[in-house]
């Protein structure tokens, strides 16, 4: 029988060689991700959620000390592929992204529909002109004027050359797209116009999300799932709406905390001190120096446990309820 699940992460691990020592940039990451799901991840800054996003989708860079784990997509296990074989069967087919800059993911010297019609052609086998139409129909589908598609990067705006990335990641209809914050290089009028976007195309296009972004207050509009990520590891799963109304983790209030709201009086907080070192992380809750809540329990390492209403969170506290 099919797995219906689309993406399950087991263990993922990705370290990297420095000057000072190995940072466990991401240690032991567990999820799952349904089809047409799409689920956000959030956590502060130098947390791994873009190491995380490398690792998904093997854009290694060369000071790697460790890669292990499990990722299956469709059933079929990644990590174990050569470069080769994830190049040809995964990449951009099965698994695109959005990088953070989008002037990054577009060459500054091609026209921008040449570039998003190569995917066909490259994977789909699909002859120029061909691709260049299916180009052109995912030009409107994100709102990119089709003669649009003969100039070159340097004459599209920002959210215009965000667009062209979406249209590149979502030509060759692939069952994932991880879009790296894909709006922190916009300003705040056009990021919104890309999050309403991305939320239009999430209902036209039977593709998962995974959307890493700083923006919490935004992406809850997109959001199935929110995972958030705490000095390497996934600190709390859960659905959108149960997060966005009472997160569970002691460190996902504090985050939830420090988003301004509009209609509020409430002043946002700020979550004190600083995140652990990924050289050297505490043996026991990472975020047990920070916490609120801290007790005795926390100098030991908590599992990821399963509260009753199928939430997970990797926090102590949570430890009698999940019994139960
Ligand atoms: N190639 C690399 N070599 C060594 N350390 C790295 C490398 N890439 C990332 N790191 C380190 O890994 C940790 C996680 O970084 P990462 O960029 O994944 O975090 P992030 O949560 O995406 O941060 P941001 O939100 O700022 O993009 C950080 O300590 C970072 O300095």
């Amino acid at each position: 029988m099919p797995e219906k699940t689309l993406l399950r992460v087991e263990d993922l691990k990705l370290y990297f060689r420095a000057t000072r020592g190995v940072v466990q940039a991401v240690d032991g990451v567990y999820f799952t991700l349904n089809p047409n799901e799409a689920m956000v991840i959030i956590g502060e800054s130098g947390c791994g959620k873009s190491s995380m996003a490398k690792a998904l989708l093997r854009l290694l860079p060369r000071n790697v000390h460790t890669y292990s784990g499990k990722v299956f997509l469709n059933g079929t296990e990644l990590i174990s592929m050569s470069d080769e074989e994830y190049r040809q069967q995964i990449r951009w087919l099965k698994i695109s992204m959005v990088p953070q800059a989008a002037m990054n993911a577009l060459n500054p010297v091609l026209r921008v529909g040449d570039q998003v019609a190569e995917p066909m052609m490259v994977h789909h086998g699909v002859r120029k002109e061909e691709a260049l139409v299916q180009a052109a129909n995912m030009f409107q589908r994100v709102g990119v004027p089709v003669d649009f598609l003969t100039r070159y990067p340097f004459e599209l705006s920002g959210g215009m050359r965000q667009r062209a990335a979406i249209a590149m990641a979502l030509v060759t209809a692939p069952d994932l797209v991880i879009l790296d914050e894909p709006t922190s290089a916009l300003d705040v009028l056009t990021q919104a116009n890309i999050m309403n976007l991305l939320k239009r195309i999430k209902k036209e296009i039977a593709t998962s999300f995974i959307l890493i972004t700083h923006d919490i207050a935004t992406s809850s509009e997109l959001a199935d799932r929110v995972g958030v990520m705490y000095a390497g590891q996934m600190v709390e799963l859960s659905d959108a709406h149960r997060f966005f109304t009472a997160p569970l983790h002691p460190y996902s209030q504090k985050l939830m905390a420090s988003v301004p709201k509009l209609r509020s009086t409430v002043e946002p907080e700020f979550i004190t001190g600083q995140p652990p070192s990924l050289i050297n992380p505490p043996t026991g809750c990472r975020f047990a120096a920070r916490c609120p809540l801290r007790f005795e329990k926390c100098d030991q390492d908590p599992p990821m446990f399963q509260h009753p209403d199928g939430r997970q969170v990797k926090c102590w506290l949570y430890e009698k309820e999940a019994r139960s």
